[in-house]
């Protein structure tokens, strides 16, 4: 097709997803086909009309004749309607796979990514990039397909009436094409200019939704509102310059249509005066077909602009299914021992600005003992914690569980076994239930008391009457702070874990609760290798090793035992300072 200015490698993906499809999309082309062959076959009914009145035939036959193009008229309608219900039912579970496609992908990626794309830019990658998808798919790819068979039929009609006619459209037709493809092009890059700046802008206006209660409690309103005003002046412009664009594609096009349909209507006047073989009721059918070829022709200077958007979406979601992860994921090994040590051997990461995460970093952990992390904020240790469960890789050394490299390992395997409770708990619209076992459905209401038991929160669960039937509301609006940590506590307790990472995790909980749960977690933390991050003294000094951090290194690592007694270590002169304080 040559109006299709979209790459070989998108068309090869399209048709790649196309495929999951193909029984209703070869099912639309036998309908495409039929409504073609009508469209083509009714008008001869005309001819024969308009030539048989003239030659004198009788009302009833005549009757016959219009009869017969009005039940092909609404057949055609009927089948047209049956194409577009086909068509939006296979477009919908073409696209819902893409997106959940894009979806999982983007989930699956690495911090690095996520640092560089703001949700609300992900948001409107996997719906909006993709529901212009849809609509190219539903209301454009078929009916594109459809105008060039219905083009290609008509000129081939048309020659078989007269050749001639027949050669003066097809040149009208192939000037007319050509034009609108060079015409396709231009505005390509401003509308793809146009998606990013606008995703970017949602992405603006997520983030600060999302920060509301700081923005308003440190007065930052008037700075975001004169942020957010700049922003959509220069959407604006760009938004107007494509708007030119699309407008300039399709009014030209307009013109090379009228003036070619001019100009092929005045050389048939032209062929009809010196052709006396040719009836009126032929003359009157080829025109008819042209006015039929001028409609899939305006269609496509139309949807150009809609090309345009497509092609630059397609190119976007390419581009996000397409993302190397730097976290690949090639390990084949399984994690099956259930005691796990952990070891770092001169492990440096660097974020992707260039900030230093941790620098040459060795500690090694025995199986199912726990250790206590401190340092000053930004020391590199929830970065610790990240390279654990490879939310992104060491750019040098090894970490390793049980001395294998943990990128040995299958990451759903390796993730699997590693429970992260964090101050930042994420939790969903649903029930109590459903944000305990995130949505697993072999667990038993009884698991979840059991583990609700375990680490003491049934007073808790009792004081609520609808129990784990609770409805949880978006974000967890309807909890406070410390219960959410408590229900992620639940949730990852209940995953059996073998190794615990609980960075800062009781902070938000009140000193009673917190005795109670450290209790409980003495009990749940036996079988498990457990690193705590912890700002307060108080919460590490009963762990098996200590490890202080400062500015990305490890300044001291040792049994807790040891350093307390050694009095020219770091911990001594901490816990000699007195309560919390980092190192
Ligand atoms: N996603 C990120 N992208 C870029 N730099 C980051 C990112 N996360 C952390 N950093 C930087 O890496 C360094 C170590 O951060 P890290 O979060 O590991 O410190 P931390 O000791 O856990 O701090 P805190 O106690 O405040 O949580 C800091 O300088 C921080 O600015």
């Amino acid at each position: 097709m040559p109006m299709l200015p979209v790459d070989r490698k998108q068309v090869k993906f399209m048709v790649a997803y196309l495929m999951t499809q193909r029984n209703p999309i070869i099912v639309l082309f036998l309908l495409i086909g039929v409504n073609i062959f009508l469209q083509i076959y009714n008008p001869q009914f005309i001819q024969s009309f308009i030539d048989a009145a003239k030659e004198g035939e009788e009302r009833s036959a005549l009757a016959v004749t219009a009869l017969f193009f009005l039940l092909l008229s609404l057949l055609r309608q009927a089948i047209t309607i049956v194409i577009q219900y086909v068509t939006s039912e296979a477009t919908w579970k073409i696209t819902n796979k893409l997106r959940l496609d894009l979806t999982n992908r983007c989930l699956a990626y690495d911090l690095s990514f996520h640092n560089r794309h703001t949700p609300g830019e992900m948001v409107d990658r996997i719906d909006g990039d993709v529901g212009r998808l849809n609509n190219f798919l539903s209301a454009f790819a078929l009916k594109v397909i459809s105008n060039y068979l219905l083009i290609a039929a008509i000129l081939i009609i048309i020659y078989v009436i007269h050749p001639l006619i027949g050669a003066a459209v097809t040149v009208s037709a192939v000037l007319g094409l050509f034009v609108l493809n060079k015409l396709g092009s231009f505005g390509s890059a401003t509308i793809h200019h146009y998606l990013a700046e606008s995703a970017a802008f949602i992405g603006f206006i997520d983030e600060r939704i999302a920060g509301r209660e700081d923005i308003r409690a440190l007065k930052g309103e008037r700075h975001i509102l004169n942020t957010f005003y700049s922003k959509l002046r220069r959407l604006y412009r760009i938004r107007k310059k494509t708007g030119t664009n699309v407008a300039t594609v399709i009014n030209a096009g307009e013109l090379v249509l009228a003036f070619n349909m001019a100009s092929t209507l005045l050389v048939m006047g032209l062929i009809y005066l010196y052709d006396t073989r040719l009836s009126l009721g032929t003359m009157f059918l080829v025109y008819y077909y042209m006015t039929i070829l001028l409609v899939p022709l305006k269609n496509i200077v139309y949807e150009v602009s809609d090309l345009q958007q497509v092609n630059a979406s397609l190119s976007r979601i390419n581009e996000l299914l397409n993302y190397r992860s730097k976290v690949e994921d090639t390990g084949s090994l399984r994690i099956t021992e259930d005691r796990l040590s952990i070891r770092f051997d001169e492990v440096s990461f660097c974020y992707d600005n260039d900030v230093r995460g941790i620098h040459n970093v060795s500690f090694s952990i025995p199986a199912n003992r726990t250790v206590g992390i401190i340092g000053r904020s930004g020391s590199g240790k929830s970065t610790l914690a990240k390279l654990i469960y490879r939310l992104c890789d060491a750019q040098h050394g090894t970490i390793s569980i049980n001395g294998t490299d943990i990128r040995r390992y299958g990451l759903e395997n390796l993730r699997s076994g590693i429970a992260v409770i964090s101050q930042n708990i994420e939790l969903f619209e649903g029930s109590l239930r459903e944000n305990i076992t995130m949505y697993k459905e072999n667990v038993s209401d009884e698991d979840i008391l059991h583990i609700i038991g375990l680490l003491c929160m049934k007073a808790w669960i009792d004081h609520i009457p609808e129990g784990l039937d609770k409805k949880v509301e978006r974000d967890g609006k309807n909890l406070s702070a410390g219960e959410a940590q408590l229900i992620a506590f639940a949730r990852a307790f209940l995953m059996k874990p073998q190794i615990v990472i609980l960075d800062e995790a009781t902070s938000r909980i009140d000193p009673v609760t917190e005795k109670l749960i450290e209790g409980a977690f003495s009990t749940l933390m036996k079988n498990c290798t457990v690193l705590v991050i912890a700002h307060r003294l108080s919460t590490i000094r009963k762990l098996d090793y200590i490890l202080i951090m400062q500015e990305g290194e490890v300044i001291e690592f040792g049994e807790t035992k040891k350093l307390e007694l050694d009095t020219s270590s770091t911990y001594f002169k901490l816990t000699g300072a007195g309560e919390g304080i980092n190192a």
